[in-house]
């Protein structure tokens, strides 16, 4: 049977904005307070899909979450008519007003770990969406996360899908964004790579100082168990602190695996050597470590220009491309890199570039926008159909942001209650475009 890695976007929610909500996080810090463009955000996130699609791959979207989020806002007091509930909160707390409105889940490497079904011990493809509990905004996601995972893989035969892991910072989990499979063909069992940045019951573990290290050790450890894994088939690794410290606030930053490549940074992890022989031993096969130097790249060109927050894709004629943002290219280091990257002799020979700075500008490359997803062709007949890319999609797509998207948000805007109408109206259609029946609260 054919197997395939199936990509699913995030679609950029109504109210994307920049709000510098993420400590740790340099450009949603850097941009804080500029007005955003949600249509360009939504549209340049359409693009990049479908592009991927046009290029033979399966590539799906996920559907945003519902902004403002009015129900965290009254469960922490704001009360009377929605109206009243988001200006009171623009009044009294416009922090909490900001938490709440973030289109943050259109980051969708975040939305959940995911293990394809060669790996987990009942052949089924396991899901966990993450709690993401180090920042607020983001904590409100899972649940409705899992609503949307639900009616996008809604068949029980193929897919498990399992609640978030506590909400404690002991497991503080940022799903695949520190998470990387390993394997020499999509369908045969590979090795799963978890990152961490500490450990939450070892005080003694090095961890940084600076800024918070968001997935633990133990976050990692229970989405395995979860998922059936074999220990065999697992590999915790941490996270280098320091890099941590310079603004890689997720493993995605600064490295990047698909099939047998791992890309990587040389100041990416601790330990790199032993858990690098362990990855070896347990593939039992080839595995390609692409090092960047220091020398070569800086850690400050790779968090500004987002080299690793790349997707390496294997195409249809077995070729990998690298897929990149355009900042990639304005970058000369990094871009000078990439082309020699092509002619190193690695599977990696393509680089193809796309402009999704509206979601750059707030830390979420072209790696960060989406959830990749290994399949048979078994699994992918069962995905609900709807919401897999194709023309008809995109131009249905396309159409519904035009329709229902503002060309500038500023965090001022939050507060305007046309913002829930638009936002709901926009959603309830989108739902009804990708078949997911009732995924939001304020359709229940
Ligand atoms: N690397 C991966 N996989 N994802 C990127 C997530 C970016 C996101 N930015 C934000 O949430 C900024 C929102 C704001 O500031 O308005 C975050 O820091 O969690």
């Amino acid at each position: 049977m054919k197997q395939f890695e199936a990509n699913f976007d995030g679609l950029v929610g109504p109210t994307h904005n920049y709000a510098g909500l993420s400590f740790g996080n340099v450009a949603s810090y850097s941009n804080a307070a500029q007005a955003s463009n949600p249509k360009a955000a939504a549209k340049q996130g359409l693009q990049k899909a479908k592009a991927l699609a046009d290029l033979g791959m399966v590539q799906g979207v996920l559907a945003p979450q519902e902004r403002p989020d009015l129900y965290t806002l009254r469960r922490i007091g704001f009360s009377g008519t929605d109206a009243e509930v988001l200006q009171k909160a623009a009044k009294q707390a416009p922090a909490l007003l900001n938490a709440c409105c973030s289109a943050s889940s259109m980051w969708t490497a975040n939305a959940a770990t995911v293990s394809p079904s060669a790996d987990t011990r009942d052949g089924k493809v396991h899901f966990t969406p993450a709690n993401l509990v180090d920042k607020l905004h983001r904590s409100i996601e899972p649940l409705t996360t899992g609503n949307i995972l639900k009616a996008t893989f809604n068949n029980d035969r193929h897919f498990k899908h399992h609640l978030h892991l506590p909400e404690h910072a002991n497991f503080g989990d940022e799903g695949a964004a520190n998470h990387t499979r390993l394997c020499s063909d999509y369908g045969k069992a590979g090795v799963e790579l978890f990152v961490y940045g500490q450990s939450a019951t070892n005080p003694n573990a090095p961890k940084p100082v600076k800024y918070p290290a968001r997935q633990t050790l133990e976050a990692s450890q229970a989405v395995a168990r979860l998922h059936q894994l074999e220990d065999e088939s697992c590999v915790f690794m941490q996270q280098n602190p320091d890099v941590i410290d310079q603004g890689v606030f997720h493993n995605d930053v600064i490295s990047v695996g698909n099939q047998n490549v791992l890309f990587y940074h040389e100041q990416a992890f601790l330990d790199t050597e032993a858990k690098f022989a362990e990855i070896s031993r347990k593939m039992n096969s080839e595995v390609h470590f692409i090092k960047v130097s220091t020398e070569q790249v800086s850690i400050d060109d790779a968090v500004r220009s987002y080299l690793f927050n790349t997707q390496i894709i294997t195409l249809p004629n077995g070729e990998m491309a690298i897929v990149a943002p355009t900042d990639c290219q304005e970058n000369p280091a990094v871009f000078a890199y990439l082309n020699e990257l092509t002619t190193l002799g690695t599977p990696i020979k393509q680089v193809k570039y796309f402009d999704v700075k509206q979601s750059m500008q707030n830390g979420g490359g072209p790696a960060c926008l989406r959830l990749r997803v290994a399949m048979n062709e078994q699994e992918i007949a069962a995905v609900n159909q709807h919401t897999l890319m194709n023309d008809a999609l995109f131009n249905k797509l396309n159409s519904w942001v035009e329709k229902h998207y503002r060309d500038t948000l500023t965090v001022a805007d939050l507060a305007d209650p046309q913002l829930i109408i638009e936002s709901r109206t926009a959603l309830d259609e989108l739902t009804q475009i990708l078949k997911l029946g009732s995924v939001y609260q304020f359709q229940k």
